[in-house]
C-alpha cells in the first residue's frame, strides 16, 4: 500500500534516471507528485468543419468513406482515408502510424483528433478516439526526461493507493463557506474530472487553497516580526497638531487616514512595516513629514532614502521650507556623494551625536560609516527601487528603526498583497482639493507644431511645462543629443522664454541648480530625459510635453503626466508619437482614457501580460501553481481575509479542526523564510 509520504521511487518503473527526471520537475513523494497537476485539458469534444478555424485541433466524427491507404518512404509513412461527416468529406492523413489502416473500414463510424486545414479540407490525425465519453484529455508539464504520459500513468498507479487518505489543509468551515472541494474530491477532479465544468471547480477549490496557504505564511511571518522588536514613539501629539495647523493647506480625508495608521503603529512597541501607497500627486510628502516629525518630537532621529541625489535634495528642501512655515525648529541634513570630506566629517559627527533631527540622502545612508546616535524612523521613497536586500540593511544598522515605505507606482491590489504581502499598507486614494483634470492628448510628430503654438500661448499665460526627450538606452550620447536638438530648437520658437536643459551627463551641482531655478520661475521650459521622471513637485508647471511617448512604458508615462497638475492650474499632457506596435497604441490610447493610476497599472498588467509586471521575478511576487494572482485577485482578497481572521483567532493552532494545516504549515514554512 503506497501512502503520501513515501518516496517516489517506491512506484513500479522508477528507477534512477526517472528518478532524476521526477526530482527535477520537484517531484519527491507521492504527495509531490498526486500536487503536479494538469495545466490545462485537451479539449476532444466533437466539432463540425464548419465550426472549426483553419489550424485548430478538433475531434471530428463520421463515416470512413474511402479505404485507408498507407504510402512508405523509408521508415516514414503516411495513411490516408476520408470522412464523411454530415455531408462533408474531410481527408484524414496520419503521419507514422501505419496500424491505423488496420482499424478502420469503409462504412465504420470513427473519431478522430487532429490538426484541421480548412483550405485543404483536410485533417492532419493525431488519434483515433475510441471511447466517445473520453471528452478531453489532462496535459500535464512535462520534461525532456519525462514524458505526460508517463507523469500521467504514475499519477494513475499512486491515485489508486491514496484516494480517499488526503486530509483538508482549508478548515471545513471556510471550504463551506465559498463552497469549495475538500482535497480529495479536487486533486481527483484534477486528474480525472469527468467533464470540463468538474475540471474547472476543482481548480478553483485548489486555487483558493494555494492562495490561503500562502497568506498563512505571510500573516505567520508577520507576527513574527512583530513580535521581534521595535520601540514605541512616544511623540507630542501637541506639537504634531500645531505642525498640521501651520501648513498651507489642510489635509485630505485620505491623508488623515493614512495618518492615523501611522501614528497609531508609531506608538505601539512593535516595529512597523508599512508601504504608504498613494497615485502621483497625492501627497505622501506631507503625510511623511508628519511621520518624521512625530520620531523627532519623541527625541529620536530619522532617516529619509530617496532613490537619486535630485530627488533627495528636493525633499531636504521641501521638508526644511514645510517645517519653517509651520515654525518648527529641527535640523534637516543633506547627505549627498560630492560632500567634501571635512564638511563630510562633521555631517556625520553631528549625526552620530544626536544634534542632527533628520537626514536625507540616496542608498548612500546605508554605507557602514553613517551611524545615528538613535534612529526611530526610516522613511523609503520609490520604495520598489530600493532591493529587499538594501531594506534588511537599514533594518540591521543599529535598532531596527520602523520602516515607512512610499511608493507612487500605482501597484495593483493584487501585487501589494503578493509583494508587500508582508507589510501593512496605507492607501491615499484621493487627491487634493482643487485640482483640475489633466488633459492628455496624443498627437503625432508633424502636428508638432500646433503643439509648439499651444505652449506658446500657455506660457503667456504664466504657465511652466516641461518638454521631455526619451533616453535611447544604446546609447546615452544619442539621448543627450536629442535633449540638446530639442534645447535648441525650442530656444528658436520661444525667444521670450528662458528654456533650460537638464540630462544625465550634468553634475548633481548643475541638476540641482537648474531645478532650483526652475521651481522659482527663472526658468519656463524645462527640457528633460527622463531624469525628472519620479517624485519633482513644481505646482506651477503645467505642461507635459512627452517626445517619442510610445518609447516609454505606461508606468513611466503615469509618472511624468504626474509632474503636472500639482497646483490649480489646467493642466495639459501632450503625447507625441507615431507608434509602430499595437502595443506602442494601446499604451497612448491607456493614457488618453484614464489618469487613475491604479486604472493604468491594471492596464499595463494586460498589456505587459502577468509575466513580468516590475520585473516580479525580481520583485518576489511569488508563482503559484494553479492559481494566478492577477487574474483571481478578489480570491487572493478572500483568502488573505480568512487567513487574518484565522491567526487572530486564539488558539487557532491548538483547535482540531486545523491540525492537518497547521501540520502542514510547519513542514513547509522553512521554505518560505526567504520572504521576508
Ligand atoms: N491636502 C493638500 N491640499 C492641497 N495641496 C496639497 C495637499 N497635500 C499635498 N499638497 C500639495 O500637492 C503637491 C503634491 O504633493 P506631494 O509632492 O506630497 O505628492 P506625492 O504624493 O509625493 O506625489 P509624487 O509621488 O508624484 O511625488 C505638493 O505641491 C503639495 O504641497
Amino acid at each position: 500500500m503506497i501512502t503520501l509520504n513515501d518516496n517516489v521511487n517506491i512506484l513500479p518503473g522508477v528507477g534512477p534516471k526517472r528518478l532524476d527526471a521526477l526530482h527535477e520537475i520537484g517531484i519527491f513523494t507521492i504527495e509531490d507528485l498526486i500536487n503536479y497537476f494538469p495545466f490545462r485539458y485537451e479539449d476532444l469534444g466533437e466539432r463540425l468543419p464548419s465550426e472549426t478555424l483553419d489550424g485548430e485541433k478538433a475531434t471530428f466524427k463520421g463515416i470512413v468513406s474511402t479505404p485507408a491507404v498507407v504510402t512508405r518512404f523509408g521508415k516514414r509513412s503516411q495513411t490516408r482515408f476520408g470522412l464523411m461527416i454530415e455531408h462533408e468529406n474531410v481527408r484524414v492523413s496520419f503521419f507514422n502510424q501505419p496500424w491505423i489502416a488496420q482499424n478502420v473500414e469503409v462504412g465504420q463510424e470513427v473519431a478522430v483528433y487532429g490538426t484541421y486545414d480548412a483550405a485543404k479540407a483536410s485533417l492532419t490525425g493525431m488519434k483515433v478516439i475510441s471511447k466517445a465519453s473520453n471528452e478531453f484529455d489532462p496535459i500535464y508539464p512535462s520534461s525532456k526526461q519525462i514524458s505526460a504520459k508517463t507523469i500521467r500513468h504514475l499519477i494513475e498507479i499512486a491515485w489508486a493507493d491514496v484516494r480517499g487518505t488526503v486530509g483538508s489543509l482549508v478548515p471545513d468551515k471556510i471550504r463551506q463557506k465559498y463552497r469549495l472541494l475538500d482535497r480529495n474530491t479536487q486533486i481527483e477532479n484534477m486528474h480525472f474530472p469527468a467533464d470540463m465544468e468538474q475540471a474547472k471547480l476543482a481548480r478553483r477549490s485548489i486555487a483558493f487553497e494555494e492562495f490561503f496557504i500562502f497568506q498563512m505564511r505571510l500573516q505567520l511571518l508577520k507576527l513574527a516580526d512583530k513580535n521581534f522588536s521595535g520601540e514605541g514613539i512616544n511623540y507630542d501629539s501637541k506639537a504634531l497638531n500645531k505642525f498640521e495647523a501651520g501648513l498651507p493647506f489642510t489635509l485630505t480625508g485620505a491623508q488623515q487616514k493614512v495618518v492615523s495608521e501611522i501614528l497609531t503603529d508609531q506608538k505601539r512597541p512593535v516595529h512597523m512595516n508599512r508601504l504608504l501607497q498613494g497615485d502621483v500627486g497625492s501627497g505622501k510628502t506631507v503625510v511623511a513629514a508628519i511621520a518624521l516629525y512625530a520620531v523627532v518630537t519623541a527625541g529620536m532621529q530619522a532617516a529619509l532614502m530617496a532613490p537619486t541625489e535630485i530627488l533627495a535634495q528636493q525633499h531636504a528642501i521641501n521638508l526644511a521650507l514645510m517645517f519653517e512655515k509651520s515654525g518648527v525648529d529641527i535640523r534637516i541634513e543633506l547627505l549627498t556623494s560630492g560632500m567634501k570630506a571635512a564638511a563630510r566629517r562633521q555631517l556625520l559627527e553631528d549625526l552620530a551625536d544626536g544634534t542632527i533631527d533628520i537626514l536625507v540622502g540616496t542608498h548612500a545612508l546605508l554605507q557602514p560609516d553613517v551611524m545615528f546616535h538613535h534612529l526611530g524612523l526610516a522613511v523609503i521613497d520609490e520604495q520598489h527601487r530600493f532591493g529587499v536586500n538594501q531594506r534588511a540593511k537599514l533594518r540591521e544598522n543599529g535598532v531596527n528603526p520602523d520602516i515607512l515605505a512610499m511608493t507612487a507606482t500605482p501597484i495593483p491590489r493584487t501585487l501589494s498583497i503578493t509583494t508587500y504581502g508582508e507589510m501593512d499598507v496605507s492607501i491615499i486614494d484621493q487627491l487634493p482639493n482643487g485640482r483640475k483634470q489633466i488633459q492628455t492628448r496624443k498627437i503625432s510628430h508633424n502636428q508638432l507644431d500646433s503643439a509648439i503654438n499651444f505652449l506658446k500661448q500657455q506660457l503667456s499665460e504664466g504657465a511652466q511645462a516641461y518638454v521631455v526627450t526619451p533616453l535611447i538606452e544604446e546609447s546615452e550620447a544619442l539621448d543627450v543629443q536629442n535633449a540638446q536638438a530639442m534645447y535648441e530648437a525650442l530656444q528658436l520658437e520661444l525667444p521670450n522664454d528662458t528654456i533650460g536643459l537638464l540630462h544625465g551627463r550634468l553634475s548633481n551641482d548643475e541638476k540641482k541648480a537648474l531645478m532650483a531655478d526652475f521651481k522659482r520661475n527663472k526658468i519656463q521650459v524645462l527640457v528633460a530625459t527622463t531624469v525628472i521622471e519620479v517624485g519633482v513637485d513644481v505646482p506651477n508647471a503645467s505642461i507635459m510635453l512627452i517626445m517619442d511617448a510610445d518609447r516609454f512604458g505606461l508606468a513611466q508615462l503615469h509618472q511624468l503626466r504626474g509632474r503636472v497638475g500639482r497646483g490649480t492650474r489646467q493642466s495639459y499632457t501632450i503625447l507625441v508619437a507615431d507608434p509602430k506596435t499595437d502595443y506602442g497604441r494601446a499604451r497612448l490610447d491607456a493614457m488618453v482614457e484614464t489618469t487613475d493610476g491604479f486604472i493604468l497599472a491594471q492596464k499595463d498588467l494586460e498589456l505587459r501580460g502577468s509575466g513580468d509586471i516590475l520585473g516580479t521575478k525580481q520583485s518576489g511576487v511569488p508563482e503559484f501553481a494553479v492559481g494566478d494572482p492577477i487574474k483571481d485577485l478578489k480570491m487572493m482578497e478572500v483568502a488573505q481575509q480568512e487567513a487574518i481572521s484565522m491567526v487572530s483567532t486564539d488558539d487557532w493552532d491548538k483547535s482540531s479542526e486545523n491540525q492537518e494545516l497547521v501540520d502542514y504549515l510547519s513542514r513547509t514554512m522553512a521554505h518560505y523564510r526567504h520572504l521576508d
